[in-house]
C-alpha cells in the first residue's frame, strides 16, 4: 500500500494519511514520509498512535469536514490522500475530495469491492450510478487489488479493494467540463433516483422550472435510462439544461452529503 504511494513533496509534507487509528499503515508510511499528517477523530486512538508512532503529526478532525484545498495551500500543494476509514465514512470521504479536486493529487483508498467496482463501472451495467460517473470525470479510479477478510483481524464479512483516485491525471478534464458542479450534482441525482425511467420522464421535474423545455431534450437522450449515458454526456446534458457555467474557482461545496439532499455553501 505504502509503495504504491509515490508523494514527492519535502520530507512526504503533502501525505496525508484519513483515520490513522492506532497506526497500522501509519508506522510505515512515517518511516517513508516522516513529513505526512495524520487526520483522526478517535481521541483514544491518537493516544495510542502517540505511542506506536511517536514522531508523527495527528490532527484531531473529522475528515469530513477538513478543507483540503486550504491544506494543500499550507503544505505547498496537491496532497496525496491514503485511508482506510470505517466503510460508511469512505465514500462521503471520496465526495469530500472531489470539492476539493484541484487541492487533490491523489488518494489510495481501501474500500468495500462493492463500492471500488461502482467507481470503475461502465454504462449499461447494474454498478453504473452517480459515484461512476463523479469519479470517472474528476478522478481517474482504477482497483489496483483486491485484499481477502483473511487479510484482516478481526477478519471482514466482505471483499475490499485497494483504489487509486487519479485527481492529477483529470484536472485538465475536470477544468473543461464546462459546468457548475452543482448543477451535475443535481441532475445525476434526480436521474439515478428514477433508474428504470427514460430521461424524459426523470428530468421533467427539473425542465419544467427551466427554460429548457422537456420537449426541447434532444431525442438522442429522451428514450434512455440513466445507466446508458456515459459521464461526459451527464457534462452536455447539464450543459443543455442549466446552460454553461464556469466552473467555480472557489470552494464551492457541491457532492459532500446524502445523495438527494441539498448542500448548501
Ligand atoms: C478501520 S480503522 C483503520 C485504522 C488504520 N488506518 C488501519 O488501517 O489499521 C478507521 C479509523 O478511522 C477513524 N475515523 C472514523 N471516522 C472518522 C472521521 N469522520 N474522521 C476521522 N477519522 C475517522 C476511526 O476512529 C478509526 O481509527
Amino acid at each position: 500500500m505504502v509503495s504504491a504511494l509515490d508523494d514527492e513533496s519535502e520530507g512526504g509534507k503533502r501525505t496525508i494519511e484519513l483515520g490513522p487509528g492506532t497506526g497500522a499503515i501509519t508506522s510505515r508510511l512515517w518511516q517513508r514520509y516522516p513529513e505526512m499528517i495524520g487526520i483522526e477523530i478517535d481521541q483514544r486512538a491518537m493516544r495510542v498512535l502517540s505511542r506506536t508512532v511517536p514522531g508523527a503529526t495527528v490532527i484531531r478532525s473529522d475528515v469530513l469536514m477538513v478543507n483540503y484545498t486550504k491544506l494543500a495551500e499550507l503544505r505547498g500543494g496537491p496532497l496525496s490522500i491514503v485511508s482506510n476509514l470505517p466503510f460508511h465514512v469512505a465514500s462521503q470521504a471520496l465526495f469530500t475530495l472531489a470539492d476539493h479536486a484541484d487541492g487533490v493529487r491523489s488518494a489510495h483508498v481501501i474500500l468495500q469491492q462493492e463500492v471500488a467496482q461502482r467507481l470503475v463501472a461502465k454504462p449499461n451495467s447494474k454498478k453504473y450510478g452517480i459515484p461512476s460517473v463523479v469519479f470517472q470525470l474528476y478522478a481517474d479510479p482504477k482497483i489496483l487489488f483486491h485484499l481477502p477478510p483473511t487479510a484482516y483481524f478481526p477478519r471482514p464479512n466482505v471483499m475490499t479493494s485497494y483504489v487509486k483516485l487519479d485527481f492529477e491525471a483529470a484536472a485538465e478534464r475536470r477544468r473543461a467540463l464546462d459546468v457548475d458542479p452543482r448543477d451535475l450534482r443535481n441532475l445525476t441525482n434526480t436521474v439515478f433516483r428514477y433508474r428504470r425511467k427514460m430521461m424524459q420522464n426523470s428530468l421533467a421535474r427539473i425542465l419544467s422550472c427551466h427554460t429548457t423545455l422537456i420537449d426541447q431534450l434532444p431525442e438522442e437522450y429522451a428514450k434512455l435510462r440513466p445507466e446508458q449515458i456515459e459521464p461526459w454526456e451527464f457534462v452536455h446534458l447539464t450543459q443543455l439544461v442549466f446552460g454553461k457555467k464556469e466552473f467555480p474557482k472557489h470552494f464551492k461545496r457541491a457532492w459532500r452529503g446524502e445523495f438527494g439532499r441539498t448542500v448548501r455553501d
